[in-house]
């Protein structure tokens, strides 16, 4: 641990973003200290706390914060929708501001309060091959996989399979093996849909790097934009997800996602941990 020396205790903090699990580390005004390592070691139940995805806020020079995300493999994510959607929650309880501005890997990201939940743009869908990213050049509305998914990048990749009962899939039976398909070359989330009517939407899902969670945020961006392209759905949807409902709505100025946030508990990690790196 480079930036924090073995006589410090690292804070954390754990939240909930629709069942989606998430530690936070608030490294505003200060060297980031997560690593590869750091987010494997502390992304395993066991070992260390366990998350779905690992958020590390810093300060920012365009936006009112950076913000980076981490799988619990210690991988990197491009997007986390919901990850974002507690982080906002966070600094606007700090800060009183009800709107705020948020630099991903992914641009600039508005987020805003609306009454206890929070919204968020996650901007424009990427349903172009070699953005989602894919392999070869295919038409991302029907990729060439059996049960016919959608390719939608949302700043991440994501497969969205259409079917009769998503409760009826056995997620994590099949979700390693298209988390790995050949035709995302930087592996890919995986969704599980079933349109219940032209509004909702019910969704499970595999998330790369981190396996089944009860929510995805990026994941029910991308599974909704998929679902109007085929015009399953309108442009606003709810979603039931396995923790709890979003609602998503599809506007010219990018894709909006609207949830509950949860603050669960905050601890520090011991400078015995840090050391074991
Ligand atoms: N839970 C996140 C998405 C994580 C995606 C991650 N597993 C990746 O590697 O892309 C969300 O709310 O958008």
């Amino acid at each position: 641990m480079e930036h924090v020396s073995a006589q410090e205790n690292l804070r954390f903090m754990k939240w909930h973003g629709a069942g989606n699990d998430f530690v936070m580390i608030d490294s505003r005004g200060r060297k980031p200290v997560v690593s590869k390592g750091l987010a494997a070691a502390l992304g395993d139940r066991n070992r260390g706390v366990g998350f779905d995805q690992l958020a590390e806020i810093r300060s920012s020079d365009v936006a009112d914060i950076d913000l980076d995300f981490w799988n619990a493999d210690g991988s990197r994510a491009g997007a986390c929708g919901n990850a974002t959607r507690c982080v906002a929650r966070y600094m606007m309880d700090q800060t009183g501001k009800a709107t705020l501005t948020i630099r991903t890997s992914r641009g600039v990201l508005e987020a805003r309060a609306d009454g206890d939940l929070v919204s968020i743009n996650m901007g424009q869908p990427q349903t172009a091959w070699n953005e989602v990213p894919l392999a070869q050049e295919v038409d991302t509305a029907h990729l060439p996989i059996d049960g016919d998914p959608a390719a939608v990048g949302m700043g991440n990749p994501h497969c969205v399979f259409f079917v009769e009962d998503a409760d009826k899939v056995d997620v994590a039976g099949i979700g390693p093996e298209y988390e790995k398909h050949p035709l995302f070359p930087e592996h890919t989330n995986v969704e599980f849909a079933s349109i219940r009517s032209h509004d909702e939407i019910r969704m499970r899902v595999w998330e790369r790097g981190t396996g089944i969670t009860l929510a995805c945020g990026s994941g029910a961006c991308a599974t909704a934009v998929a679902a109007h392209q085929r015009g399953l759905t309108g442009p606003r949807v709810r979603m039931e997800l396995d923790g709890g409902w979003l609602t998503l709505d599809i506007r010219d100025d990018g894709v909006w996602m609207t949830g509950p946030t949860a603050f669960v508990f905050e601890g520090q990690l011991t400078p015995a941990f840090l050391k074991g790196l």
